[in-house]
């Protein structure tokens, strides 16, 4: 196989209670990318639409990670590489983490699958570093691995795959500003009380039952963020206002997406989910700003060849 294209899926990341621990992936949102091996052992982006990023391979999160599983791998041959980008950088979406996992999917394949999800993961991380100044793997995994995922450990490195409730459905309003998760990673205190943490590591512990469990009213009751959200939730305006118009129209719980700006909201059911994406809308739709809302399926595959 000399050239390939491929999908990589937009990430909700944090899933409120698991900051940098837990993320799912969305079916109906994601960038394409287009690899053609070439001779010369070098990773060129010709192309990029849909947003304003760096074409130098060495500042776009595409161009890092080849060049690592280039090296890593001793191929034989480089690439040249297309983006289309579907949805924007600083988003919440995991604009960046969709562009490294895609990378690192693609050229896993065009070696004939030499590396484990896990390993791919690792080297989606290192976009992440060029992207936000952290190794954080909860929106590559869920790239990676589809569905929902749980970064159990990072060092070392040990994602666990969660099953997905068929039924369950996301909304997503994306309000068109930017947030770089770099300047979002600040905001998040570096220290917090026993209290807080026993309340936050017991919802994450009700939010994985509840996923295997189909248990949809414990999923709801775990949607609960006591560390990033209320440092980060004066970022996002009508933040509070939509959280509260997606709960009140019978979504089981919402948050920040990753690190914002975007807000996504859970239900049981894609008539719920559309309920609470109207919702969404009456809060945003005078207020000047402009925005998206998606109302998706959690992916239960990751990137994938299209
Ligand atoms: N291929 C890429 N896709 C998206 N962002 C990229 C890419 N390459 C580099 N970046 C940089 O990463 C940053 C966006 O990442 P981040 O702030 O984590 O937002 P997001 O939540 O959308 O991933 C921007 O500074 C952007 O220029
Ligand atoms: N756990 C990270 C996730 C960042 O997600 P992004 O989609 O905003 O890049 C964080 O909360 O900082």
């Amino acid at each position: 196989m000399n050239s390939i294209k491929i999908f990589s899926p937009a990430t909700v990341a944090n899933v409120s209670c698991g900051y940098d621990a837990m993320g799912f992936s969305m079916e109906a949102l994601g960038d394409e990318m287009i690899f053609t091996k070439t001779k010369e052992k070098s990773v060129i982006i010709s192309k990029i639409e849909g947003a304003d990023l760096p074409f130098e391979a060495n500042k776009n999160v595409v161009g890092v990670v080849a060049q690592h599983m280039l090296n890593d791998s001793k191929a034989d041959f480089g690439l040249d590489i297309q983006i289309f980008k579907k949805f924007k950088p600083g988003s919440g979406l995991g604009s960046s983490a969709a562009s490294a996992s895609g990378t690192a999917f693609a050229i896993n394949t065009l070696l004939n699958g030499k590396y484990s999800n896990l390993e791919l993961t690792k080297f989606a991380m290192q976009g992440e570093v060029t992207a936000c100044g952290s190794a954080i793997a909860d929106n590559v995994a869920a790239a990676i691995y589809g569905g929902f995922i749980l970064v159990r450990s990072y060092e070392p490195l040990d994602i666990i795959g969660i099953p997905t409730p068929s039924k369950l459905v996301a909304t997503v309003i994306h309000p068109q500003i930017e947030i770089k998760t770099e300047a979002a990673r600040k905001v998040v205190p570096q220290n917090i009380p026993v209290k807080t943490a026993i309340s936050q590591w017991a919802n994450v512990g009700g939010l994985v039952s509840g996923l295997y469990a189909e248990d949809f009213d414990l999923i709801g009751r775990s949607l609960v963020d006591l560390v990033a959200e209320p440092n980060r939730k004066k970022l996002i305006p009508y933040f509070d206002e939509v959280k509260e118009a997606a709960i009140s129209n019978g979504a089981l719980g919402a948050g920040i997406s990753g690190s914002g700006p975007s807000i996504f909201a859970l239900s049981k059911g894609k008539q719920t989910a559309n309920k609470v994406a109207e919702a969404m809308n009456t809060v945003y739709k005078n207020s000047g700003i402009d925005y998206s809302i998606y109302v998706s399926n959690i992916s239960k595959a990751g990137a994938r060849i299209i």
